[in-house]
């Protein structure tokens, strides 16, 4: 869908902004740019639909090499390629109505047909009743969904996100991030999206490359880079995620197995706690999630396990964790 072949982006002369960039983006996959202040995300992105030129390199959107294009038709090609920043962009004396509706009117949309094609984005980013609103009158998230529905008007088939959560808060961007995900889905969107944000890429990327000092030093599935990052910089980006909250993960409840989570402080973290629970009690157990963590030099942590077996042996281990001073806070008792 979207090829970039040594692509080179210098200011100045001497600067590489982006330095010898290649990459492959699939149609319909959400793909994410992450990098540290600084290492080139804007200025790569800027390229994707020719608000900036490049300096050498081949960029080809569906087969089209577009610096090959003319002027007339870069900018045909940019309208199927919608975008959103990080400060929304709108325009202050026009209405959620005005600004969704803005780039229809520059393509010369009859007036009915803008109206029409406004409802169903309002809609399409549950802003049914902002419609009359001006930008001023409207939350970071809700600024947000305008902008992402200014940028689907024409019916896009690419989205650049730029950094476009990075001024939400965190329950803000999940929602925002959720509608990309959903909109993406509906519309068959690819989407590209840089963010300084490890947590970002978790949430709905599919696959990520790192940006260092303009250059991609690391790239492949999200899950793959989570599980083994391979350069400092990936791994220091990893290390700012915060741990999911607990009550967002869906645990498989099955019947007959209770889910408990077991909490640890001080020395008993150091003990082999659930083996002994599973020679004592002729458990099997199964570990779902859990985090360690140092406070104040004590090591504290949880596990959230699945215990498997007799429910009278279940219910023996727990009174039995609880006598080698683990807390036990059942969350499925198994019924
Ligand atoms: N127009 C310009 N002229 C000269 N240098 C520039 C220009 N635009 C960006 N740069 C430089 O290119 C480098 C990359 O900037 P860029 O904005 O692309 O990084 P970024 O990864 O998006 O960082 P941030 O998240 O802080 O915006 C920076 O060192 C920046 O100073």
């Amino acid at each position: 869908m979207i090829v970039l072949e040594k692509v080179n982006k210098v200011y100045n002369d001497t600067f590489y902004a982006v330095k010898d960039v290649s990459l492959d983006i699939e149609k319909g996959e959400i793909f994410g740019i992450i990098g540290l202040s600084g290492a080139g995300k804007s200025s790569l992105i800027r390229l994707f639909n020719g608000l900036e030129e490049m300096t050498s390199g081949k960029i080809k959107i569906e087969g089209v090499n577009i610096s090959e294009l003319s002027k007339k038709d870069l900018l045909n090609k940019r309208k199927k390629i919608g975008m959103i920043f990080q400060h929304f962009n709108l325009l202050k004396s026009r209405t959620v109505k005005e600004n969704i509706g803005f780039p229809l009117e520059i393509d010369g949309w009859k007036k009915k047909d803008i109206e029409k094609r406004v409802e169903e984005l309002l809609l399409l980013v549950e802003l049914e009743d902002k419609g009359d609103f001006y930008p001023c009158q409207l939350s970071g998230g809700q600024k947000q969904r305008v902008a992402i529905a200014r940028a689907l008007a024409n019916n896009p088939k690419i989205l650049l996100s730029d950094e476009a959560t990075s001024a939400l808060d965190p329950k803000t961007t999940k929602s925002i991030l959720k509608l990309i995900k959903d909109i993406q889905k509906k519309m068959d969107l690819t989407v590209v999206l840089i963010t300084h944000q490890m947590e970002v890429i978790r949430e709905i990327c599919d696959r990520v490359a790192v940006m260092s000092r303009g250059e991609v030093i690391e790239s492949g599935k999200t899950y793959e880079i989570f599980l083994n990052p391979k350069s400092d910089i990936t791994k220091e980006l990893i290390s700012y995620v915060p741990l999911q909250e607990e009550e967002e993960i869906k645990y498989i409840k099955k019947p007959g197995n209770k889910i408990v989570k077991l909490m640890f402080l001080g020395a008993v973290a150091g003990d082999p706690i659930l083996s002994k629970a599973v020679k004592n009690f002729g458990l099997d157990i199964n570990v779902l999630s859990g985090a360690m963590d140092l406070l104040s030099g004590m090591v504290i942590g949880h596990l959230i396990v699945e215990l498997m077996g007799d429910m009278e042996k279940q219910n023996k281990a727990i009174t039995w964790f609880q006598s080698v001073d683990v807390g036990v806070e059942v969350i499925y008792n198994g019924i």
